[in-house]
């Protein structure tokens, strides 16, 4: 299905790097087939061609020329200055592809003109391992075709769900963001670590083992995840003396504002950009 396509990033930062890492590693298209381009961070270029075998340009007007799909993957306040810059470079019979938090299709569908087909994505920055939780939807001139091969495209770094668009505010605060949710609370296991005396090997080790296994439990059983952590918890015992702590702390309060909080953000990104001009 992607045979023979050339796939332009236009924006070559974090995430463009970890969905190209997985279409690389995955074998989905040939490093040849990937062309990044950006505004001016020539070195990020420069490693992206060296590590990733891909190609890459600062011509942007170029890249976009020789896409057949096109991945607008700048954040969310430069993408009016990047359409409307590249717009006369591109051809009906391209397919845009979004990861950009709040921006609703409508915005740059408008702003692409033309009835341009696009698909809006939320992925997650574990894309760069092939385990992305992706979202995505169509736009009003995207045809199920398109669909398909943006879920093949995403297939490749990790889950794909297709949603309407109204819930992509929900997947963003919740997968988009959500790694980082988790680093965070591991930063400050790492903390508490090093503070009883094991080395930051010893820690990494053993946290990063511990998240991996909850993962894999995760996906497989069907027990909810209270019934998982009381299955860690005797009474009386280390994991109660924890979750006490964590209860005091209003953890799960917190950890559902901040989720709350993230959704209501990605609204607010898109609010602003309801209309193209
Ligand atoms: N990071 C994440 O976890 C996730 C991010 N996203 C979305 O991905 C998008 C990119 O985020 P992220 O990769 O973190 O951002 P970065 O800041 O890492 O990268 C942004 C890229 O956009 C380029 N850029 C800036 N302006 C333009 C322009 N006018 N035309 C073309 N390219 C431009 C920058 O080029 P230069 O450096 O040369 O200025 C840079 O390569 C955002 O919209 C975000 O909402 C979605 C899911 C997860
Ligand atoms: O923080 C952000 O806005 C982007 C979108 C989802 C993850 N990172």
């Amino acid at each position: 299905m992607l045979e023979n396509k050339t796939i332009t990033f236009l924006g070559a930062g974090s995430m463009a790097e970890a969905i190209i890492v997985g279409l690389v590693r995955q074998e989905v298209v040939s490093p040849s087939q990937i062309i990044a381009t950006n505004v001016s961070d020539q070195d990020k270029l420069n490693y992206l061609e060296k590590t990733y075998d891909i190609r890459t340009t600062s011509d942007r007007l170029e890249a976009v020329r020789q896409g057949d799909i096109i991945v607008l993957a700048m954040k969310p306040k430069h993408v009016k200055e990047a359409i409307e810059y590249v717009r006369d470079s591109t051809r009906k019979d391209q397919l845009f592809v979004s990861v950009l938090a709040g921006i609703p299709t409508v915005y740059m569908e408008d702003l692409l003109g033309e009835k341009a087909s696009l698909i809006r994505t939320m992925p997650n920055t574990s894309a760069k391992v092939g385990a992305s939780a992706t979202a995505i939807c169509k736009g009003r001139h995207a045809t199920d075709q398109h669909l398909q091969q943006v879920e093949t495209l995403f297939t490749a770094v990790g889950t794909v769900t297709v949603v309407e668009e109204d819930k992509l505010d929900a997947v963003t605060g919740l997968a988009g963001s959500g790694p980082a949710y988790f680093y965070f609370l591991i930063e400050a296991m790492e903390q508490a670590a090093a503070d009883a005396g094991l080395t930051e090997e010893e820690a990494s080790a053993l946290i990063t083992q511990t998240v991996v296994g909850v993962g894999k439990r995760l996906q497989s059983t069907t027990k909810s995840s209270k019934e998982l952590y009381q299955e860690v918890m005797s009474p009386n015992g280390t994991t109660e003396a924890g979750i006490n702590v964590l209860r005091e702390h209003e953890t799960q309060e917190a950890m559902q504002a901040a989720v709350t909080r993230a959704i209501a953000r990605s609204k607010e990104l898109g609010a602003v950009f309801t209309k193209s001009n």
